[in-house]
């Protein structure tokens, strides 16, 4: 319970009318969890606006409704605060209402197309072996030091995130690391955060249905590093090339890591193989067993934020040494009869490129390589003949198949995946709309010596058609189907 005064502090409020010493209870943005005593803030959603629910959460007690605009009727007894911007005052809100929880611990930001949450994970993972409690918010789970919550979201609401951290301070965590999304920067759930640092993997296209253009969608990310507080450190990818855009006005700390171009941490690859990647870490050479160039880069971020956060160098490689790749990031086996499988959460143009380049880059060449790939619905369309051309032109044979169609029909994401295939791949590509049957193809396709890529839904345990998820694992499925091929 707090003061509504204590918790509007650092909120930009154009009135309130009642009093400011009223109790608070909970804070709500969902007029459907309203009970006695809350604060609800009303917010303007893409489907509806809050703004309609206010009469039905003073009718459930609430005490509180935080606005844009006051309604014409006001009831005694409720407070009425008018806000310019509902999601800033929300995000603010949050945070005082669970007592700054992200001062009292060191807050890690990861933002970027790819890589998030490979580098949260691993870095959740890394810390912990090195001895520490900590935290993590990311897209396959939320850990509270060795608790686990389900996640929803990558960046979880505003409210959600301030009463996961009070949670993780309560347990004595001393770091978290979180993936911070373009949508959750555009949506300032992150606003009033106090970050220790924020990291910025690369920006390729995804999220063009949310964002207008590739510069708004840029821009929305340079935003998080613009509010970094002057004690926070601003790393960046300088492989990237808007790597630097992102460092143009904040106030932290700037340096940069690379794999390719010169930088404040440097990676090389000496080897790459199936097993894994000797690398030379800023000047001492290391084997990992992740897979693919770009893991080096995200080892490499890693490598930087441990220095940065003073661990010892020394102590942090041979941690490195021993990580495991995240769930369903490229998660690898070989079957009995010899043939790779990879499943990897490749949806975007860019990632299914770097996927394949990495297999194309290991394998010695007389191998085929087998890719089972879809898209999403009701997500970006414009990547999909993208995503077919890539897929088609750096793999032998390709199934093109489902992948979340949500409420979209599966025929018509596929139509727009095969547009991007040009006329000299139409023949290695096949389309098979049932996602167990095209895996069960491509298990049949491969033989001893070639790879299987499954792309699209990594470490996802559904599959979801019009609002109803069905129990689906890539991983389970394609060891289950290749062990009863006898393969
Ligand atoms: C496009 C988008 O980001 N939508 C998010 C947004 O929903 P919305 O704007 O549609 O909300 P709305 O339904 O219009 O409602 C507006 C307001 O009215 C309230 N409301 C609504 C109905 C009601 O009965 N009562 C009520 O009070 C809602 O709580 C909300 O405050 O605000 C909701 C509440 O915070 C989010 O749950 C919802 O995420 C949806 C489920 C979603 O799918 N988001 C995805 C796209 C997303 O955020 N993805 C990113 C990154 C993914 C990536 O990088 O790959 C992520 O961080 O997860
Ligand atoms: N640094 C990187 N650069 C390019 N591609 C990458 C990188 N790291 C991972 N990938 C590829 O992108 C896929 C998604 O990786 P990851 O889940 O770490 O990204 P993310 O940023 O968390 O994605 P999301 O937006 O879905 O949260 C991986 O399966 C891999 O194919
Ligand atoms: N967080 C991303 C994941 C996409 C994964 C893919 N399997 C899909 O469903 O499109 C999104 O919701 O856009
Ligand atoms: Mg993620």
């Amino acid at each position: 319970m707090q003061k509504l005064k204590d918790i509007l502090y650092g909120v930009a409020v154009n009135k309130v009318n009642g009093s400011v010493d009223t109790e608070v209870f909970s804070v709500e943005f969902d007029s459907k969890k309203v009970q006695q005593g809350s604060l609800f803030v009303a917010q303007k959603g893409v489907q509806v606006d809050g703004h309609k629910f206010i009469g039905k959460t003073i009718e459930l007690g609430a005490a509180v409704v935080v606005c844009e605009h006051l309604p014409e009727n006001l009831i005694n007894d409720v407070v009425y605060v008018e806000v310019n911007d509902s999601n800033s005052a929300l995000a603010i809100i949050a945070s005082n209402f669970y007592e700054n929880p992200s001062r009292k611990l060191k807050l890690i930001g990861i933002t970027g197309t790819n890589g998030k949450t490979t580098i949260a994970t691993l870095s959740y993972n890394l810390f912990r072996k090195a001895g520490y409690k900590v935290g993590l918010l990311s897209t396959v789970k939320v850990m509270v030091d060795e608790t686990e919550y389900v996640a929803t979201h990558t960046t979880p609401d505003s409210v959600s995130i301030n009463r996961y951290l009070q949670l993780m301070v309560q347990s004595g965590v001393d770091y978290c690391f979180m993936e911070v999304s373009s949508h959750g920067i555009h949506q300032k759930r992150t606003e009033g955060l106090e970050f220790a640092g924020g990291v910025f993997t690369n920006l390729s296209h995804d999220h063009l249905d949310y964002h207008n253009s590739f510069s708004e969608y840029r821009d929305v990310k340079k935003v998080f590093f613009d509010q970094l507080p002057k004690g926070a450190f601003a790393l960046v990818n300088a492989d990237d090339k808007n790597g630097n855009f992102m460092l143009q006005n904040t106030r932290a700390k700037k340096l940069t890591y690379g794999l390719k171009t010169m930088a404040d941490y440097k990676v090389r690859i000496l080897e790459n193989q199936f097993s894994g990647l000797l690398l030379n870490m800023n000047g001492t050479e290391i084997w990992v067993k992740l897979i693919g160039s770009f893991n080096a880069s995200n080892l490499l971020a890693i490598y930087a934020t441990s220095d940065l956060l003073g661990l010892d160098g020394f102590e942090v490689l041979q941690i490195m040494s021993q990580l495991d790749s995240v769930d369903g990031r490229f998660q690898q086996f070989m079957s009995n009869g010899g043939v790779t499988a990879i499943v990897d959460y490749a949806h975007t143009p860019d990632a299914l490129k770097n996927v394949l380049n990495t297999i194309n880059d290991i394998r010695t060449g007389n191998e085929n390589v087998i890719t089972v790939v879809g898209c999403g619905g009701d997500r970006d369309k414009t990547k999909r003949p993208k995503m077919g051309h890539i897929a088609s032109h750096l793999s032998s044979q390709v199934i093109f198949t489902s992948d979340n169609p949500r409420t979209e029909n599966p025929q018509g994401i596929i139509e727009d995946i095969e547009k991007g295939v040009e006329p000299q791949n139409y023949r290695k590509t096949l389309s098979i709309l049932d996602r167990e049957q095209a895996i069960k193809t491509g298990c049949k396709l491969a033989k001893k010596g070639d790879i299987l890529l499954v792309a699209g839904k990594g470490h996802e345990t559904y599959q979801e058609v019009n609002g109803v998820r069905s129990e689906f694992d890539d991983y389970k499925k394609v060891r289950t189907i290749l062990k009863e091929l006898q393969k």
